[in-house]
């Protein structure tokens, strides 16, 4: 395996973006403790190269950071070296803040947490230099999209970032609805599972209104469930959902 990718972090999303690209890639994970590591290296399931913060050396090689963004001011001045290219999924962290680490190119991606089953929509902006490999890597982990300012990013962070924790609320309270009605919790569970594959994939095909107006039948059950929706304002708190999400992203 030629290709190699250096994670710092140890946390989920850091684990996420290894399953996906452990098939692909060597890993090498830099973490504040040996537990730390080796509980990663456990949940991967996959021989990495574990690192501690006082023996990290980032010299000429692709690294994702992967902290919170309040973590970097702290791990920046322990990483010597100069890496080939700092790949930052740090929500609302814009590149000139990280350049206090030291890196040829720069680039932010907003992957989600489909990343460790190969399905993140990823989203990216950075340095044009590293463009091509930057959609390259990320790609190995699902779909891609190049934005064109960290403004777009912040957005995309709100939609597609947050996005899986905003479709679980969903699907939970779909499952708490029919299990309300009388159905047992795994059929419903079995249910919400096949409901958003299926949707899942007629959603790339077909514009969302479209895919509506096919379900609905003129006075039928779609209908009168659509409208309990409407009246429960989950539009607008949809749409509320992205506009504080990006905001958050802009304080970060
Ligand atoms: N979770 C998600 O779905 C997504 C997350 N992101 C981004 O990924 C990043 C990580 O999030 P996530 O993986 O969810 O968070 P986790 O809490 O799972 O992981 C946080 C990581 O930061 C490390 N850390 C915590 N405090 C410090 C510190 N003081 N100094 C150094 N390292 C520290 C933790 O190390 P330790 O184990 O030692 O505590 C851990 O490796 C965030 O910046 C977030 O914006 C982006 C897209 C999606
Ligand atoms: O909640 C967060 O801040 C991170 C960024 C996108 C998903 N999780």
């Amino acid at each position: 395996m030629s290709r190699s990718v250096t994670f710092i972090g140890n946390g989920k999303m850091a684990l996420a973006l290894a399953k996906g690209l452990s098939t692909t890639h060597s890993i090498e994970v830099i973490g504040r403790t040996t537990e730390a590591v080796e509980r990663f290296e456990a949940s991967l399931g996959v021989a990495i190269t574990k690192t501690l913060y006082q023996n990290a050396d980032i010299n000429n090689k692709n690294i994702i950071i992967c902290v919170k963004p309040a973590n970097l001011s702290e791990i920046a001045p322990l990483l010597k070296g100069k890496a080939e290219a700092l790949y930052s999924v740090l929500a609302g962290t814009t590149l000139e803040s990280l350049k206090s680490v030291d890196a040829h190119h720069y680039c932010r991606a907003m992957p989600n947490l489909a990343a460790e089953t190969g399905a993140s929509m990823t989203s990216l902006v950075g340095d044009t230099a590293i463009k091509t490999f930057a959609l390259e890597l990320f790609g190995t982990i699902g779909s891609v999209l190049w934005l064109s300012n960290e403004k777009e990013l912040d957005i995309a962070t709100a939609l597609a970032g947050s996005g899986p924790a905003y479709l679980a609320l969903i699907a939970e309270a779909l499952c708490d609805g029919a299990v309300r009605e009388g159905l047992k919790r795994d059929d419903a569970m079995t249910l919400m599972r096949g409901l958003f594959d299926g949707f899942g994939r007629l959603i790339q095909t077909t514009h969302p209104a479209l895919l509506k107006d096919n379900v609905m039948s003129p006075g039928g059950t779609t209908a009168a469930g659509y409208g309990a929706l409407e009246k429960g304002k989950v539009r607008e708190g949809c749409m509320e959902a992205i506009r504080c999400a990006h905001e958050r992203a802009k304080k970060l």
